[in-house]
């Protein structure tokens, strides 16, 4: 007999009320609690040892900007985090890599949610329930397509993403969000200045909202992605550098000039979102596109949207000036657009380890359709895979984004987190742990570690 759909508004309602010790007993599969993700500061062991004065004011413990922040790399599905974000399409709808594995480890209610918000622009973000993730919460932003062309205005999209992502974690009260590396797989970000995006947005935003947030995790999949964020993570958040309360929020007045929002959706300025205003897209989605890409992704619709993000970037879709209805800030003029050298070095998915976790890891049913290191695979020069759908436009009565209590962790898992630079790392209990790497079978995603040439 098969399993009775679940009404996604009854679904979400349900788990909004539980506690998270009650909804761990829901948890398909593993998962990682916050407080076994260390953050990034490298406590200097000597600083235990200060001695104090007799009758000592004990000294206020300054704010760490490298206490809100972790690095972490393997699966995102399996972060208990308030908040995962998406790296998703302009449909909402799921597809292939990180948005792959998102839609297929929180199950069909978060399609039929999805599918209420009209899709999303390019740089903006919305929120729905994380359901059978041990994530809350997940936010879907859309990242800039910028295969072989990053410009300013591609810059400020990514930047874009970052910011109105943090502002939903703001506005719904959430304490921890996790991100992947958004836009570096097929949208074809080159890796390295993603990063610095990535790293710079979040410091600003953190410095500004210090006591909003208590953990921003940069959730990375690759190796190339992993030694990037390593090297720059001491940059941006050396361990010694206050929240400086300076930088603290405009006051409230200020935004309410801000226009008004549709409910979890957090717009900035930023580019029409060529799939949703093309005719081609109205077109290109069929009824059993949608039922396959509800039941899991059809390679047809798949190549449908594979030739969708194909002509979007042979016509410049993301160029500025030639498709958007408001440009976003700063857009680049077309002289500005830099070329980013394509050195795409394929990275497999990362395959089991030694540490693996005792427990069977959450089964997203995301393992790649082939190994990418056999000889001769043959990957499109974009990076495309076969699953990325674009499933029919979807209507838009989302009422609201959630709300609610963030979940517990019950069990617990290894640390698998990357801490600091420093040789031996330190849990948030303050005992020494070897970080551990967690295998994730997921589609392989093309990696790109193209610089950006600054004018
Ligand atoms: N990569 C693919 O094979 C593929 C195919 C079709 C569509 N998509 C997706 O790609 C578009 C967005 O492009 P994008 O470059 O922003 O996203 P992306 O292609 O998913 O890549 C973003 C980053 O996420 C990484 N990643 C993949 N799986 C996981 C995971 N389980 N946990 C943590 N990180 C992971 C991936 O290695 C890359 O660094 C959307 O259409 C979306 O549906 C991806």
């Amino acid at each position: 007999m098969s399993k009775k759909k679940k009404d996604w508004k009854v679904e979400k309602a349900r788990l909004l009320d539980l506690s998270l010790e009650e909804r761990r007993k829901d948890y398909r599969g593993n998962h990682v609690p916050l407080e076994k993700i260390p953050t990034w500061t490298r406590h200097d062991k000597s600083k235990g040892k200060e001695g104090k004065e007799e009758g000592e004011e004990p000294k206020a413990v300054p704010v760490l900007l490298s206490d809100k922040v972790s690095l972490y790399k393997g699966d995102i599905t399996i972060l208990e985090v308030d908040a995962i974000v998406n790296a998703a399409n302009s449909t909402l709808l799921g597809g292939g890599g990180v948005d792959g594995c998102i839609h297929k480890a929180a199950g069909p209610c978060l399609y039929d949610e999805c599918h209420t918000l009209n899709g999303c622009e390019t740089g903006r973000a919305k929120i729905t329930c994380g359901y059978d993730l041990p994530a809350k919460y997940v936010i879907h932003t859309v990242g800039p397509v910028a295969r072989g062309h990053v410009g300013k205005a591609q810059k400020e999209l990514l930047s874009q993403c970052y910011q109105n992502s943090l502002a939903l974690v703001k506005e719904h009260g959430l304490r921890s969000v996790a991100f992947p590396c958004i836009s570096t797989g097929i949208y074809g970000f080159p890796n390295e200045p993603a990063a610095e995006i990535a790293l710079e947005t979040a410091k600003t935003w953190i410095k500004k909202n210090v006591n909003e947030v208590d953990r921003v995790v940069f959730c990375v999949f690759l190796d190339t992605d992993f030694k990037i964020y390593k090297e720059k993570m001491s940059r941006f958040f050396p361990q010694d550098e206050d929240v400086d309360e300076e930088g603290a929020e405009a006051p409230a007045e200020e935004e309410e000039e801000q226009e008004e929002r549709a409910p979890g959706d957090v717009a900035m300025e930023s580019q029409t979102d060529p799939f949703l205003s093309s005719p081609q897209a109205e077109a290109a989605v069929s009824v059993e596109d949608t039922e396959m890409a509800s039941q899991g992704y059809g390679d047809e619709a798949m190549s449908q949207e594979e030739s969708e993000d194909k002509k979007d970037a042979a016509e410049g879709e993301t160029v500025p000036g030639k498709t958007m209805k408001s440009e976003p800030a700063g857009a680049a003029r077309e002289d500005e657009e830099m070329d980013c050298s394509e050195d795409v070095a394929e990275e497999r998915a990362i395959g089991p380890s030694a540490s693996e976790p005792e427990a069977s890891p959450r089964q997203t049913s995301c393992a790649p359709k082939s190994d990418p290191a056999d000889a001769g695979r043959d990957v499109p020069d974009n990076g495309d895979s076969q699953d990325d759908v674009r499933p029919e436009k979807p209507n838009n009565n989302n009422e609201d984004a959630v709300k609610g209590e963030a979940p517990q962790s019950a069990e617990v898992t290894p640390p698998t987190a990357i801490t600091g630079p420093a040789e031996e790392t330190r849990t948030q209990g303050g005992d020494s742990a070897e970080s551990e790497v967690i295998h994730c079978d997921l589609n392989q995603s093309k990696d790109r570690t193209g610089d950006l040439e600054e004018p």
